[in-house]
């Protein structure tokens, strides 16, 4: 159905091709999975099969790409439109209408569908995937995973015989990812749908692929074969792979079931050792941010003088009877959130209870309606964004919302400025972050994983004492995901408090002290990462779930254990 026939890009300006020898099929009625790290040209792949590689990015394509007998060097994106179905890692870039219902309804229109065929296939797709609550609402006041998931709808309504999705379960909760996951299978299974998906999170995805395409590394050729197979040799891999691979279970094991039926003998060799603690509590508190002064302000929000801070708290931020309503949403209420220095919160939960509303009360984006908010001894939405940006730190959900520069060396230079940091601290933290990236490329050109680091730079740049983190690992392979944990595990350690909304369970284990589950903007669990995460069947990490009933809940754990 997808036919790739020794195929290379190479980009505008590029001496070397991004991708090349790509030479695979995916047959009618197969979900194959796309695998590889951060910025090895996933994006680049995929973008080839609608024909937005080359004819929306430019740069050049050698080889043939053909969907349905369509060779999409002669077929431009519009005339693919009907057969592939394409969902990019941005859904906000992709949406035309205002409205969950007229964007599920719009590609329809454009294929010129029957009105009462349209509103069959709305119903059907609003209640596929939980969104018939969301029907009227405005796109743009979506949460991001809500967001994520019209996006998904909006593809599926006009039945395309191709799907590819990039990332498509990013911002989904665990649950919400299932549930889409499962109606692409559903669609494979039933509808004969060709299903080409690139993902990180492979303990997500794995389980459901015929056949994985690894690219290995940037312009290497890549590797094609049953998902065991090349898991067994795969620089990514999910954590169920990593426990597998280090027991030396053969044939690895992909999913939970299987490895808990392989972990007897792993569980009595573990019985009696103790479980490191990954996460040493808080050393000494970090000194006082300096005296306000003037900086550019990356926050594009009117400024407003600061009160008179009052009482000194212990806390980096500290959260009283918080309620915020965003037009006719009660976003949170009641919410008690404190944050010591040194400490990093998990925040998790279902999409759209509330985490990217507390997280943008911390850093004074949104208002209190009722309550009070502390960064350290600023009150987040009352101090004016040059003096807040020492005291607290957000990287958020779309990483593009704090870029502004032409090239990654002036957004670099200008998070120095910024920052009052020695010039070469953001570049660094980007080397040191992701290797590879060079200086003159535009950041809107960056893959997804790429452009999150350097967001993540900038804002480490001025070091402040309270960091947010709003999904951080979209786009991140497991090298990435883990030089990140360790970055962000030395910052707590100086005293950093650090606050993460995010639905990967995985980076939860790995770094949080704690973990606060908030449902309908109201929080429903606040305790111990192990405790809160083992209890949950959503939010176990696979360790947890394989190793049950001790709370072990990554593969460093037990390796060291072991050692
Ligand atoms: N339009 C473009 N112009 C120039 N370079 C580009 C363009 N699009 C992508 N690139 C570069 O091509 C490489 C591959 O990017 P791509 O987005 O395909 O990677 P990816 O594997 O999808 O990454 P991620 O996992 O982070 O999403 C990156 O180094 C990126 O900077
Ligand atoms: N500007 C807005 N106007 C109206 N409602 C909004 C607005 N922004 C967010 N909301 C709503 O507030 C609720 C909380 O959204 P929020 O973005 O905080 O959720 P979240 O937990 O971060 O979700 P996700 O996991 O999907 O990112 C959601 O129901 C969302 O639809």
């Amino acid at each position: 159905m997808i036919r790739f026939e020794d195929v290379s890009v190479t980009y505008d300006g590029a001496t070397e091709p991004t991708v090349r020898a790509v030479d695979f099929e995916v047959p009618e009625g197969e979900l194959v999975l796309l695998a590889g790290p951060s910025g090895v040209g996933k994006s680049t792949v995929l973008g080839a099969v609608g024909g937005l590689v080359p004819h929306f990015t430019g740069g050049t394509l050698r080889g043939r790409v053909t969907v349905a007998g369509r060779d999409t060097r002669t077929h431009k994106p519009r005339e693919l439109a009907d057969v592939v179905g394409t969902v990019g890692q941005d859904p906000l870039s992709h949406f035309v209408t205002d409205t969950v219902e007229d964007e599920l309804a719009y590609g329809m229109e454009s294929l010129g569908l029957p009105p009462d065929v349209m509103r069959r296939r709305v119903e059907e797709t609003l209640d596929l995937l939980g969104l018939s609550d969301l029907r009227s609402r405005p796109i743009a006041t979506l949460s991001g995973g809500q967001q994520q998931r019209v996006a998904i709808g909006s593809v599926l309504t006009p039945h395309p015989d191709v799907l590819v999705l990039d990332e498509p379960t990013s911002a989904l909760d665990p649950a919400a990812a299932e549930e889409v996951l499962a109606v692409l299978q559903r669609l494979v299974h039933d509808l004969g749908t060709t299903v080409l998906m690139a993902e990180h999170r492979l303990e997500r995805v794995i389980q459901y692929a015929d056949q994985v395409v690894l690219l290995p590394a940037p312009g290497e050729a890549p590797l094609i074969g049953a998902p065991a197979e090349v898991m067994a040799v795969s620089p990514v891999y999910p954590p169920v792979v990593g426990l597998g691979r280090l027991a030396g279970w053969s044939p690895l094991p992909l999913t939970i079931r299987n490895a808990r039926r392989r972990a007897a003998p792993l569980r009595e060799r573990l019985a009696g050792r103790e479980i490191p603690d990954h996460t040493p509590p808080p050393s000494a508190p970090l000194p006082a941010p300096p005296a306000p002064r003037p900086v550019t302000s990356r926050w594009r929000r009117r400024g407003k003088r600061p009160e008179n801070p009052s009482a000194p708290t212990p806390y980096a931020a500290e959260v009283r009877s918080l309620a915020v309503r965003r037009d006719r949403v009660q976003a949170l209420r009641h919410v008690d959130l404190t944050v010591s220095p040194g400490e990093t919160v998990a925040l998790m939960g279902r999409n759209g209870a509330g985490k990217s509303t507390l997280l943008s009360a911390l850093v004074g984006l949104v208002e209190p309606s009722a309550g009070s908010v502390r960064a350290g001894d600023a009150v987040p939405h009352r101090t004016a964004p040059r003096d807040l940006v020492r005291r607290v730190g957000l990287v958020p959900q779309e990483p593009r919302d704090l870029l502004y520069a032409d090239t990654v060396a002036a957004e670099c230079a200008a998070a120095d400025r910024d920052a009052d940091a020695a010039p070469g601290t953001c570049r660094a933290l980007l080397s040191e972050l992701l290797p590879g990236i060079t200086d003159d490329i535009h950041p809107r050109d960056l893959s997804e994983g790429q452009r999150l680091t350097l967001a993540l730079s900038v804002v480490l740049t001025a070091r402040p004492p309270l960091l947010l983190l709003d999904e951080p690992t979209r786009g991140l392979d497991y090298a990435a995901k883990a030089r990140l944990a360790g970055i962000l595990r030395g910052l707590a350690a100086e005293g950093h408090a650090i606050v993460l909304a995010t639905h990967d369970v995985e980076l939860a284990a790995e770094l949080a002290h704690r973990v606060v589950l908030l449902a309908e903007g109201e929080v429903i669990a606040d305790g111990p990462a192990a405790d809160v995460v083992v209890a949950s069947p959503s939010y176990a990490p696979q360790v947890a779930k394989v190793l049950a009933p001790r709370k072990w809940l990554t593969v460093a754990q037990v390796r060291e254990a072991l050692t």
